[in-house]
């Protein structure tokens, strides 16, 4: 009785419950990467220090549980990202839009993280952030400036959003989690492991293949 319980509930959760979904969260320094992750994660803005290591929370939306890994973004710190691509869903890149400057440092570091082999099929986001302050680019000028309609076979969508006043900061996690829902669907594999085993099968568990 107690095993037919427990294989209904494991039926249940498999079909019903929480999906684990694992997201790394980049972009260059001051870009609002940890301001978004405890807006999201508290519901509040916390004041905020140059993030040195990591900071890692679980960020419930509907049936995801997305466990969002915020890396900090300074230059010296840019190297390793790449330790954090491993078996990661999705990418959510995090853009100052004030700093017109930095657009084609931020572009070139974007282009690294989703060219490498781990983060090959995981969906992309972008926060066009900080539209609260006057001159910051508009979603249009991001995607022109990181050429994103060349980007050919992937996953992504521009969201614009200001992590201080919580703007954009949902729309943005429903784009994520019901694309990563719908590529799971249809079977296709949105994390590699570091040993090369694939992951993200889809809820029935089929072997698939990305296209
Ligand atoms: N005006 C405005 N300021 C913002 C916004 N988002 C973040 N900030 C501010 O930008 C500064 C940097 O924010 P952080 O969240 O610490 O930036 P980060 O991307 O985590 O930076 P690193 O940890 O160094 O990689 C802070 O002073 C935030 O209050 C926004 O949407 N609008
Ligand atoms: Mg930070």
């Amino acid at each position: 009785m107690g095993a037919a319980l427990s294989q209904a509930r494991t039926l249940f959760d498999k079909y019903f419950g929480n999906v684990d979904m694992r997201v790394v969260m980049l972009g260059l320094d001051a870009a609002g990467k940890t301001t978004i992750l405890y807006k999201l994660h508290i519901g509040e803005v916390l004041s905020t220090v140059p993030t040195l290591g990591f900071n890692v929370e679980k960020v419930q939306y509907k049936n995801v549980v997305f466990t969002v890994w915020d890396v900090g973004g300074q230059e010296k710190l840019r190297p390793l990202w790449r330790h954090y691509f491993n078996n990661t869903d999705g990418l959510i890149f995090v853009v100052d839009c004030l700093d017109r400057e930095r657009a084609r440092r931020a572009k070139e570091e974007f282009y690294s993280i989703v060219n490498d082999a781990f983060m090959r099929n995981s969906a992309i986001l972008i926060f066009a952030n900080k539209q609260d302050l006057k001159g910051a680019m508009t979603t249009a000028e991001l995607v022109e400036a990181f050429e994103l309609p060349s980007l050919k076979g992937r996953r992504w969508h521009v969201q614009a959003s200001c992590a201080t006043q919580g703007l954009g900061l949902y729309e943005g996690l429903d784009w994520l989690s019901s694309t990563l829902t719908k590529m799971r669907r249809n079977g296709v594999v949105t994390s590699v492991g570091s040993s090369g085993e694939r992951h993200g099968a889809g809820r029935q568990g089929r072997s698939a293949r990305f296209t």
